[in-house]
């Protein structure tokens, strides 16, 4: 038998065209041609089992091999093989068909990179690496006649009988001269760990077996241990701490998914790794970009996602525009939160422990979608310097009848360095205030979030306001001083200070507190932060000086004492007591370090 012809498709030439596009990605033709061999292994299963075919099964498997003097890879399968008249058929038209639809799809593509590995050319990609392709087949069917094809990648194909007793498909490649890598032991190896690792079907190379054909994630939660899943997440990623927990997913409608999303033990924030989740189809590796695929704060977990219904051969726009993304975005977000929910309800100590590891990521997804954040709210939780968590519902009734101010706003106090706030922190803590530690990148914006949501609700920092004045009340301390007294202590401190950018105020507080106490407003600080992070087109507040308010306690015994002393001597204590409050506050340095430390010790070699 001997026939020759010529493949119809309209598409002249499409070789140099699909080799040109595919350039850097020659290496999936592997796991095509691998892909197509697996699948021909579960058709006979499948056949077998409806009782279509009723030889022996035999080892399903696939070999890869390498022949370096012949200058050819061969891809053996053991599955239904194919006659004469299925190669014209499945490989002469659908495969010659669909790189030619690929093609004319992408000829004009501006984002060629886009559709670099995520493309299933499969067979046709054969001749990114091969200059002559050969298929050597038997088909399952009862005395089915071996068949040979052959084919340089143009549209001309011979089909000669051949010599094969066993049922399969043996492809061969010819290997072109530009692509001699893909005769390397090393290379292939590489390429067959990186896509095959977890094809279902045995997969030998070298007289080895390459792959895990059973990976736990096809498996039902119930057959699975604790010990399961964390040796699994081993095998990923071999140099990483245990996971704190992971989702088993598991849908079958209306999309196809199946996985494992395992949440990382993040140390801090600059750790944090994307591009941790791997994309399978039907175990088949694709991408490890899963940036349309999956929610941008969900980013942050590892594992793999193995579903047949996310469409690899479109642009990325259209992705994020695709249904079945979309809703596969909502499950999983969904499924993320009902675990962190779970874990929360049914074990409030490991929850509270992992916080650290967590905690980021819950903020981060509150943030970025709602959807999260309604689910969150419940299970957030909010950490305070003596380390206690609370939720927001506890922390509101917690804080209730103490931190309430005049207008029935709640005032929630935080700090964001309990070290450099000690001075601060304490003197909220001596009014029994509660103070939170809202210490990462993130809070900034949590804070921002938690005022919009959490109703009749203000957060300030500790240092923004002196004590008294952080939660606004009605009641008016009585003075020591009267009127001009405190107009005349005000003026040594603007002289002792002699700064226009403080402003000095003497207000009548507990003669417990500092003497002098100085503060930046919340409002300040927030604007000056937002435009260091180049937000909110305010560039011009980074520049501007810290406006620092100043204020004076006319209750404490210190200031009675400047007032009474000599006059030489008055806005010397003055400096000094400011000094003093500027060092609480990590800003004293430089010249007026210096001149603090002689003024000290003058002071005290006097005494
Ligand atoms: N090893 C094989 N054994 C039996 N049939 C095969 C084999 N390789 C390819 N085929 C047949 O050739 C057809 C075309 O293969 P090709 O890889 O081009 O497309 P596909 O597998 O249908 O789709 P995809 O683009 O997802 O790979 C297959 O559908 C299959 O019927």
């Amino acid at each position: 038998m001997e026939e020759r012809g010529s493949i119809s498709i309209h598409t002249e030439n499409i070789f140099p065209i699909i080799k040109k596009f595919l350039y850097s990605d020659h290496e999936i033709f592997l796991r095509e041609l691998v892909s197509n061999a697996v699948d021909a292994t579960q058709k006979a299963k499948r056949l077998s089992s409806v009782g279509e075919f009723d030889g022996d099964l035999g080892d399903l498997k696939v070999s890869v091999a390498i022949d370096k003097e012949a200058r050819t890879i061969t891809i053996s399968d053991n599955g239904i093989g194919m006659t004469a008249e299925e190669i014209k058929k499945y490989i002469n038209q659908i495969a010659f068909s669909g790189a030619a639809e690929f093609v004319e799809r992408f000829k004009d593509s501006g984002d060629k990179s886009q559709i670099i590995g995520q493309f299933g050319l499969g067979f046709y990609s054969a001749f990114m690496v091969a200059e002559r392709v050969e298929i050597v087949t038997k088909s399952f069917q009862k005395d089915a006649e071996p068949a040979r094809w052959t084919c340089d990648g143009s549209t001309e194909f011979a089909i000669t009988s051949a010599a094969k007793e066993e049922r399969g498909t043996n492809v061969i490649l010819h290997v072109a001269q530009d692509s001699e890598e893909f005769l390397e032991t090393a290379r292939i190896k590489t390429i067959l760990d990186k896509y095959c690792k977890f094809l279902p079907v045995p997969v030998e190379f070298e007289g080895q077996i390459i792959n895990n054909p059973n990976p736990i994630w096809t498996k039902q939660p119930a057959e699975l241990t604790d010990e399961d899943y964390k040796n699994f997440y081993k095998e990923l990623y071999p140099f990483s701490e245990a996971p704190l927990f992971w989702i088993h997913l598991n849908v079958d409608y209306p999309f196809n998914l199946t996985g494992i999303l395992y949440f990382p033990k993040i140390k801090n924030e600059l750790e944090l790794q994307r591009n941790k989740i791997q994309l399978y189809s039907r175990q088949v590796f694709i991408t490890d970009e899963v940036k349309d695929v999956v929610p941008e704060f969900l980013m942050l977990l590892h594992g793999i996602i193995d579903s047949p219904d996310i469409p690899l051969n479109v642009s990325r726009s259209f992705l994020q525009a695709d249904a079945n993304v979309k809703k596969i975005n909502t499950y999983i977000t969904k499924k993320v939160a009902d675990k962190l929910n779970d874990i929360y309800k049914k074990d409030r100590t490991t929850f509270e422990s992992s916080w650290d590891d967590i905690g980021v990521f819950v903020k981060y997804g509150m943030l970025s979608d709602d959807k999260f954040y309604e689910k969150a709210k419940d299970f957030v939780l909010l950490q305070n310097t003596t380390g206690k968590y609370n939720t927001i519902e506890e922390y509101k009734a917690l804080v209730q009848a103490n931190q309430t101010d005049k207008n029935d706003q709640q005032v929630w106090l935080y700090t964001t360095d309990a070290e450099k706030q000690h001075a601060y922190v304490e003197a909220a803590q001596n009014r029994s205030y509660d103070v939170l530690k809202l210490d990462t990148v993130i809070d900034s914006h949590f804070i921002g979030l938690l005022e919009q949501k959490v109703e009749k609700t203000t957060l300030k920092r500790v240092d923004a306001e002196i004590v008294d004045k952080l939660i606004e009340r009605d009641e008016v301390k009585e003075s020591v001083l009267n009127d001009t007294e405190k107009e005349s202590l005000k003026k040594i401190f603007e002289q002792a200070i002699a700064n226009q950018h403080m402003t000095v105020e003497v207000t009548a507080l507990s003669p417990d507190d500092a003497p002098v106490i100085i503060t930046l407003p919340e409002f300040m600080r927030r604007m000056k932060d937002m435009s260091r992070n180049g937000g909110g087109g305010m560039m011009f507040m980074g520049d501007l000086p810290d406006a620092y308010n100043v204020t004076i306690n006319a209750n404490h015994s210190l200031n009675q004492r400047i007032l009474n002393a000599k006059e030489d001597n008055k806005e010397r204590i003055a400096r000094q007591a400011f000094d003093l409050a500027l060092l609480s506050q990590n800003l004293l340095s430089g010249s007026a370090l210096t001149a603090f430390v002689k003024r000290s010790v003058d002071l005290i070699d006097k005494e």
